[in-house]
C-alpha cells in the first residue's frame, strides 16, 4: 500500500511538473493555482484521481487549437490534504509565489474551498472546484466568485430517500461529521424526511478526529438500523471501526455512505483497532450514493471525447494506477474545460474590443476588471462535458443523476442509477444485495395490541343486560295488561311504562358501550360513539325522571296538606319531558360542535428485544378531541348530579309518608338511593379513570347501570306482581290486598266505603276525613293546653303569696 501511494505521488508530481514545463515559446503562458488533496497518508480525503483528470484536461485544452489558441495554460498545484489549515497555507503560497494565478482550481474538499473562496475574493480570484459538495458554497453573497462542476451534497438525499421508499424503510438515523459540508446537507435531509413519511429516530454528529462512540451508542439505543452517514474518509474509518466494536453491523444494519472515497479506503485501519476483516464486516454491502460522473449517451463532449473514450484516455494517462476519488475525476476534467472556455471567451471579447489588455494582464488588484469578465463568462457558459451538459445556475448547483454503489465481494460495484425522470434504475433484478440475503427491516416490527374490553367481560354483561331487558319487557307487559287493576292503577301505570322504557334503554347501553370498536370500520365506530352519548343520558332521564316525578308528587301533596293539591299524570310527564329535553339540548349542542367520534390513541410502546418487536398498546375510544377534556361529559354529569341529589332529598323528606295515591312511594325512595349512591361514586371514577383501562372502566359503568336499573325495576314492579298473584290466589278484594301488600295504614273508612265510588271520590273523601280528624285533634290539644294552664294557676293561688 505504501509502495502504491509512493508510486501515485511520484506519478502525480511528475505529471504536474511536466504540465508546468510544457509551455512553448510562441504562446503566452497563463497560470492557474490548484489546491488538490492527494498523496494518501495525512489527507482527510484523497482525491488523487481528480488531480489526474485535471492534468489530463489541461493537456487536452493545450492541444486543442480552437481553445485559447494564443495561450498555454499552466497549473501550479498545492496539496491541501482536505484540511483547512493545509489548504490556506497552499493558497497563501500560491498568491505569494510568481507568477500571478489567473484563477484557482479546487479545492478538493469543501472544508478547504470555503475559507479559500472567502479569502480569495479579496485577491479577486475566481474559483472552480470539481469536488466541493457543501451546500453552503451555494450562498453567492458569501462566495461570489465560487463555481463548481459537481452537484451539491444535499442532492444525495434524493436517491437515498428513493431507496428507503423502495425498501419500505421508514425509521432512519443520521450520523455525520460536524462541519458545514455535512451538517448543512444532513439538516436538509432531516427536514425532508417527514415530507416523505419517514421518521428520523436519531441524528448525531462528531468532530473531525473524534471517534463517535457515544453517538453510535445512542443510535444503537434507539435501535436505528438504516443509518445515513456522511464524513470524510478518516471520519468514516473511525465511525465504522467503532460500529464494529459496538456490534452495529451484519444483516440487521444498512450503512448508507457517500461513496466517493478512495478505493479500498476501509482497509488499513489497524491503527484504529480494527483488522481488515473486522472492518469489512461493517462495510460490506453498504449502500453508497455518488453523482453519476459520466454521461450515459454517446455524445461527444467539447473535448471531442465520448464518455468511453474519456475512460480510455484516463486509463492511459494514469497508466492504470488506481487513483482514489475516481468517481469525481470526470468533474475535474470538466472543470478545466469550463475555466478554459471562460478564459477563451474573455480573451475573445478583449480582442474584439481591440483592447491592449489580455487575460495574462490579470492582477490581484483587478486593475483591468478581468474578474468581472470571468465571472460573467462562467455564469453564461453552457457546454457539453464528460459529466453531461455543464452550466452554472444562480446558486452554482448542477442537477445530476446519481449512482448507487455497493461493496460486493470487496469491490465497489455500481448496482443502479437514480435518474431525475425515471427514478431508480437497477442493473440487476435483485436490486440491492444485503448481508444474510434477506432485506433488513428498519427496526423492530411494530405490533399493535388493542386494549379493549375482553370478550368474557362483554359476554357476561351482555347476558346480564339481555336478562334485564327480558325482565323489563315482562314488567312492561304486566303493567299495561293490568293497568286497570287497583294495585297498578294506584301507582301511575303510565309513568311506570316510561320507567320501564328507560330501564330497557339502560340495558341496551350496557351492550352498546361494550362493543369492541377496535374491529369496527371508522363509520360504524363513529356511529357507536354517537349512540353511546345519546342512549345513556336519555335512558337515565326516562327511568330516573319517572322516579323523580313520582317522588315529587308525594312531596308536593305531603307539603300542602292543608290545601287540596291536584296532580295528574300530565304534570308528571311534563317533569319527565323537561328532564329529557335538557339532555337533548346538551347532547345536540355537543354533537353539533364536536361530535364524539372514534379516536385511535397510542398508549405506550414496549420493546421485546428477543422477538425483535415493539408492542404498541393502543386504544380506540370515543372522544370529542376539539373540546376541552371532560367538558361535555362534565356538563352532563353536573346536570345529572343535581337531579340525583334533588331526587335524593325529596325521597328523604318523604321517607315516612304513606299515601294511597302513590302506593309505591317507599319503594321509589329506595330506588332513588340505589341509583343515586352508586352513580355519584362511579361516574366521576369512570370519567377520570386512566384511558388505558377501558375494561375496568366498562366493568364499573356496566355494573352500576345493571345494578341501578335492576333494583329500580324490581322495586317498582315486583311488589305489584306479587300483589296481583296473591289477589288471584286468595280472592281478597283489591283494596284489602293493596294495603296488606304494601303494609300501609288503611284509611278508616276503607272497609265501609268500598271501591264502588272510584279512586278519586274515595281519595277525596279520605283526605277530607283526615283533615277533619287532624283539626279535631288540634282543637283537643289546644283544649288540653288551656286546661293545663288553668290547673297551674289554681295551684299557685292555693299555696298563697308566702308559699
Ligand atoms: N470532496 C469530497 C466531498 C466532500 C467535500 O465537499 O469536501
Amino acid at each position: 500500500m505504501v509502495t502504491g501511494q509512493l508510486l501515485r505521488f511520484t506519478l502525480t508530481t511528475t505529471l504536474t511538473l511536466l504540465s508546468l514545463t510544457m509551455g512553448t515559446s510562441s504562446l503566452t503562458n497563463v497560470t492557474l493555482g490548484g489546491l488538490f488533496s492527494f498523496g494518501g497518508a495525512g489527507t482527510d480525503w484523497d482525491g488523487g484521481a481528480i488531480l489526474q483528470s485535471t492534468l489530463m484536461a489541461l493537456q487536452h485544452v493545450n492541444e486543442d487549437p480552437t481553445v485559447l489558441p494564443e495561450y498555454h495554460l499552466k497549473l501550479d498545484v498545492k496539496n491541501s490534504k482536505c484540511r483547512p489549515g493545509e489548504g490556506m497555507k497552499g493558497f497563501v503560497d500560491l498568491i505569494n509565489e510568481e507568477p500571478t494565478k489567473l484563477m484557482i482550481l479546487g479545492a478538493s474538499c469543501s472544508v478547504v474551498s470555503q475559507p479559500v473562496a472567502e479569502t480569495g475574493q479579496h485577491w479577486n480570484l475566481v474559483q472552480m472546484s470539481a469536488s466541493s459538495t457543501s451546500d453552503v458554497l451555494s450562498f453567492k453573497e458569501r462566495f461570489p466568485y465560487f463555481f463548481r462542476t459537481n452537484p451539491a451534497q444535499s442532492g444525495l438525499s434524493t436517491p437515498r430517500i428513493a431507496i428507503m421508499k423502495e425498501y419500505g424503510w421508514t425509521r432512519v438515523a443520521i450520523i455525520h461529521e460536524s462541519n458545514e459540508v455535512y451538517t448543512s446537507a444532513m439538516n436538509k435531509l432531516s427536514e425532508e424526511l417527514p415530507l416523505h413519511n419517514l421518521t428520523l429516530v436519531a441524528k448525531e454528529s462528531f468532530a473531525a478526529g473524534e471517534t463517535p462512540t457515544v453517538q453510535l451508542k445512542n443510535l444503537k439505543d434507539k435501535d436505528a438500523r438504516i443509518i445515513v452517514s456522511s464524513a470524510y474518509t478518516e471520519g468514516y474509518k473511525r465511525m465504522l471501526c467503532e460500529a464494529y466494536h459496538l456490534g452495529m453491523y451484519g444483516p440487521r444494519y444498512v450503512w448508507m455512505i457517500d461513496s466517493w472515497n478512495s478505493l479500498d479506503w476501509w482497509r488499513n485501519v489497524t491503527w484504529l483497532g480494527c483488522s481488515e476483516q473486522q472492518m469489512y464486516e461493517v462495510v460490506k454491502n453498504h449502500v453508497g450514493t455518488v453523482f453519476l460522473d459520466l454521461r450515459t449517451d454517446n455524445e461527444r463532449a467539447v473535448s471531442g471525447l465520448t464518455a468511453s473514450q474519456y475512460q480510455q484516455a484516463y486509463a492511459s494517462y494514469t497508466g492504470g494506477v488506481p487513483f482514489p476519488g475516481v468517481d469525481l475525476a470526470p468533474f475535474g476534467y470538466d472543470s478545466v474545460w469550463a475555466v478554459a472556455l471562460a478564459l477563451h471567451r474573455v480573451a475573445e471579447s478583449l480582442a474584439a474590443e481591440n483592447s491592449s489588455i489580455g487575460i495574462e494582464n490579470f492582477d490581484y488588484d483587478n486593475t483591468y476588471h478581468l474578474r468581472e469578465r470571468l465571472v460573467e463568462a462562467l455564469s453564461d457558459l453552457q457546454f457539453e462535458g464528460i459529466t453531461g451538459s455543464v452550466s452554472f445556475d444562480e446558486s452554482g448547483n448542477r442537477l445530476a443523476p446519481f449512482k448507487i454503489e455497493q461493496l460486493l465481494d470487496g469491490v465497489e460495484v455500481t448496482v443502479g442509477l437514480y435518474l431525475q425522470e425515471q427514478g431508480l434504475q437497477w442493473s440487476k433484478q435483485e436490486r440491492l444485495k444485503f448481508t444474510g440475503g434477506a432485506t433488513p427491516i428498519d427496526g423492530p416490527v411494530r405490533e399493535n395490541v388493542y386494549i379493549g374490553i375482553d370478550a368474557v367481560t362483554f359476554v357476561v354483561f351482555t347476558v346480564l343486560a339481555v336478562v334485564g331487558m327480558g325482565g323489563t319487557v315482562l314488567f312492561l307487559v304486566i303493567n299495561i295488561s293490568y293497568r286497570n287493576k287497583r294495585v297498578i292503577k294506584m301507582s301511575c301505570p303510565n309513568v311506570n311504562n316510561v320507567i320501564a322504557v328507560g330501564c330497557f334503554m339502560c340495558y341496551v347501553d350496557v351492550i352498546v358501550a361494550g362493543l369492541n370498536q377496535n374491529y369496527m370500520s371508522e363509520t360504524v365506530g363513529n356511529s357507536v360513539c354517537l349512540a353511546q352519548i345519546w342512549i345513556l343520558p336519555i335512558s337515565f332521564s326516562l327511568a330516573f325522571g319517572g322516579l323523580f316525578a313520582k317522588t315529587w308528587r308525594v312531596h308536593v301533596i305531603f307539603s300542602n296538606k292543608t290545601k287540596r293539591t291536584k296532580i295528574v299524570d300530565y304534570h308528571l310527564f311534563a317533569i319527565i319531558g323537561v328532564v329529557v329535553a335538557v339532555d337533548v339540548i346538551i347532547i345536540s349542542v355537543w354533537t353539533a360542535i364536536d361530535p364524539s367520534r372514534l379516536i385511535h390513541t397510542t398508549l405506550s410502546d414496549q420493546l421485546d428485544k428477543s422477538a425483535d418487536k415493539i408492542i404498541v398498546r393502543m386504544v380506540d375510544k370515543c372522544d370529542s378531541p376539539d373540546s376541552p377534556r371532560f367538558l361535555w361529559i362534565g356538563i352532563i354529569l353536573c346536570w345529572k348530579g343535581i337531579l340525583l341529589m334533588y331526587g335524593a332529598v325529596l325521597a328523604w323528606e318523604t321517607r315516612k309518608v304513606t299515601m294511597p295515591q302513590l302506593n309505591d312511594s317507599k319503594y321509589i325512595a329506595v330506588a332513588i338511593y340505589n341509583v343515586a349512591v352508586p352513580s355519584i361514586i362511579v361516574a366521576p371514577l369512570v370519567t377520570f379513570i386512566s384511558s388505558d383501562m377501558p375494561g375496568t372502566s366498562y366493568i364499573l359503568t356496566a355494573s352500576c347501570i345493571i345494578f341501578g336499573t335492576t333494583v329500580t325495576n324490581c322495586l317498582i314492579f315486583i311488589p305489584k306482581v306479587i300483589a296481583l298473584r296473591q289477589q288471584k290466589n286468595d280472592g281478597t278484594s283489591e283494596d284489602q290486598r293493596h294495603y296488606s301488600v304494601h303494609n300501609q295504614v288503611a284509611p278508616a273508612a276503607a272497609g265501609s266505603t268500598g271501591t264502588g265510588s272510584g279512586d278519586n271520590s274515595f281519595s277525596k273523601e279520605k283526605e277530607r276525613e283526615m283533615m277533619e280528624l287532624k283539626n279535631r285533634l288540634k282543637k283537643k290539644e289546644e283544649e288540653v293546653e288551656r286546661l293545663k294552664e288553668l290547673l297551674k294557676q289554681s295551684r299557685h293561688q292555693q299555696q298563697g303569696p308566702d308559699g
